[in-house]
């Protein structure tokens, strides 16, 4: 089949389900996982020839997307802080809000080298990853509760080139399962987050694709007790960072306050709350006092 012909075929197929803008950029990142083509080059090989075995590829991309699967899913990658993530239907796909979280904690450490850093609910490991990367001096641990997860993270770690060190882990029961992986006694310089926080009650903000794709381990909390997690890290942290170590969140846009006197109240001074690029509180940090 010719592109232009496949083309056409992607475009007619989906124009009931999205915006052409949209079906553009998604025809666009398909060929260029597909068939290694950069969308400038698309109008200039029309008249090239597409194998049976890639416009499969392209069809089975189209069924996907009628059932409203995320466009990451379908490639497999997706692009975070500059590098490169495999993602499946185990983890997150990494958020453009994350990336700044990782730019804060990339700043505020830049001038102590040879740190330890712990990413709590690593998914994909894109904050452990891509911290690693940005100091190499680091030493970088990852934990999740999800095995799925973590053997996504793995790959993500060769991938990338880092030494990350790996741990399954449950952050709500950590009293009881420190001592088993040998956390009862460490400490960290680092200790960063971005742990579920979205409330049933916010699921009707949410697009079609979020709700019926991305994992529900990674993203949602009981109305009753949205900072669920925020306070088991809060109190994890307490008791395994160093004096004076620091520790940053991504949280709820809409909790920005109970994130500060959750802070403030477990020992942290210097308590920071940081705005996303879209206005909204997004991050906190706050630093153990000694
Ligand atoms: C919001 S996702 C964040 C993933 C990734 N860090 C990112 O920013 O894209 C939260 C992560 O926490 C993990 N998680 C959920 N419950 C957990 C628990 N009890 N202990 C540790 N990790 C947990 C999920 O598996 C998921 O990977």
């Amino acid at each position: 089949m010719l592109l232009k012909t496949l083309r056409e075929h992607f475009y007619t197929s989906l124009k009931e389900d999205y915006p052409e803008t949209e079906i553009q950029s998604f025809f666009n990142l398909l060929s260029e996982c597909f068939l290694k083509m950069k969308g400038y080059e698309i109008p200039l090989n029309l008249y090239a020839s597409i194998s049976g075995k890639k416009t499969e590829k392209f069809d089975n991309a189209i069924k996907r997307l009628k059932k409203q699967e995320p466009i990451q899913y379908i490639m497999g990658v997706t692009e975070f802080y500059g590098l490169s993530f495999k993602v499946n239907e185990n983890t997150l796909i990494p958020r453009p809000e994350t990336e700044e979280l990782v730019q804060w904690v990339t700043e505020a450490t830049s001038s102590t080298d040879t740190i330890s850093i712990l990413d709590i609910g690593t998914g994909t490991g894109c904050i452990a990853i891509s911290l690693a990367k940005h100091k190499p001096d680091a030493t970088v641990y990852a934990m999740d509760v999800s095995k799925k997860a973590l053997a996504v993270a793995k790959i993500n770690a060769k991938l990338n080139e880092v030494n990350t060190e790996f741990i399954e882990f449950d952050i709500l029961d950590w009293e009881h399962n420190a001592p088993e992986v040998g956390l009862e006694n460490k400490t960290f310089d680092v200790i960063v987050s971005n742990p579920p926080y979205v409330r049933a009650l916010e699921k009707a903000d949410m697009s079609a694709n979020v709700l019926k794709h991305e994992p529900a381990l990674a993203l949602y909390v009981e109305d009753d007790d949205p900072l669920v997690f925020y306070k088991a890290i809060t109190d994890f942290a307490a008791k395994n960072l160093k004096a004076n170590g620091r520790l940053f969140f991504e949280i709820n846009q809409y909790l920005g306050e109970e994130m500060v006197q959750l802070l403030e109240k477990s020992g942290f001074g210097a308590v920071e709350l940081k705005k996303d690029m879209f206005g909204n509180d997004r991050m906190v940090s706050g630093i153990k006092k000694p």
